[in-house]
């Protein structure tokens, strides 16, 4: 999988691929990113990219040409690839879209912009617009910095056994269940004892009954479609919230 990344500041790009699970897919090649600086191209001495907006207001807005100017030069190796543009305007990203765009396995472009934003007739130049939620940003780095982390988990190899993990809890659509650790007792806290049984079957019954509660507290909105297993824990669960 590839991603390249369109900004005025590569560096906050950088420092976060240099660790953790994208690092390491990195580092094995599984997924390569690709980070290009707006300013080298720009045609003027100053490497301006922003400009005042016509009609007046407050702020500055980024020029068309270095972004035409670094996709023209992208584009030219003629792979197939998907542009995206990150914006509170967008699509509202997801777990499902970042499967969708693992697997078109096609490179993703990200542009992200600074400023009061970008020239409109950078549209002409891009496939998609995806928001990561509907808050405002200094800038779209930290929204392609999360559809990178979130895409490159998909690919097989990327991570440890913590798929695992992944694959048992929001993967299906829930909430994730809770999570403990050494020591036993902190604080007068003790760890569940059914999670030291050793029980296998009813740690995993114990760990949907827990994700199910999670998911009924706090986005009762994804409780849908659900399983006559998951439809059984839930009632169960429900009787014993009323009781
Ligand atoms: N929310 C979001 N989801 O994706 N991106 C955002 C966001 O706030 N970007 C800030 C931003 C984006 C473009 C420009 Cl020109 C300036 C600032």
């Amino acid at each position: 999988m590839k991603f390249e990344v369109l900004t005025i500041f590569p560096e906050v790009i950088e420092c976060y691929l240099k660790h953790g699970v994208v690092g390491r897919a990195l580092n094995k090649g599984i997924a390569e990113v690709k980070v290009y600086n707006l300013r080298d191209f720009t045609t003027d001495r100053h490497r301006k990219v922003d400009d005042y907006p016509y009609g007046g207001g407050a702020g500055m807005v980024m020029q068309i040409e270095p972004f035409y100017n670094a996709l023209r030069h992208i584009k030219s190796d003629g792979i197939p690839r998907k542009v995206i543009l990150l914006s509170p305007q967008g699509r509202r990203f997801s777990q499902r879209i970042a499967k969708e765009f693992y697997k078109e396995e096609k490179t993703l472009t990200l542009i992200c912009g600074r400023y009061e934003g970008i020239d409109e007739r950078i549209k002409a130049f891009v496939d998609e617009e995806i928001s990561i939620g509907d808050y405002v940003l200094s800038g779209g780095e930290l929204a392609a910095l999360v559809i990178i982390d979130s895409v490159v988990r998909l690919i097989p190899g990327a991570l440890g056994d913590e798929l695992s993990a992944e694959e048992d809890s929001f993967m299906k659509g829930f909430l994730d269940y809770p999570h403990y650790t050494r020591p036993e007792e902190f604080e007068g806290m003790r760890v569940p004892d059914i999670l030291l049984s050793g029980d296998h079957k009813k740690i995993a019954l114990w760990r949907k009954k827990e994700a199910l509660r999670n998911t009924l507290k706090n986005r009762p909105d994804l409780l849908k479609n659900l399983s006559a297993e998951d439809m059984k824990i839930l009632k169960e669960l429900c009787s014993e919230i009323n009781k």
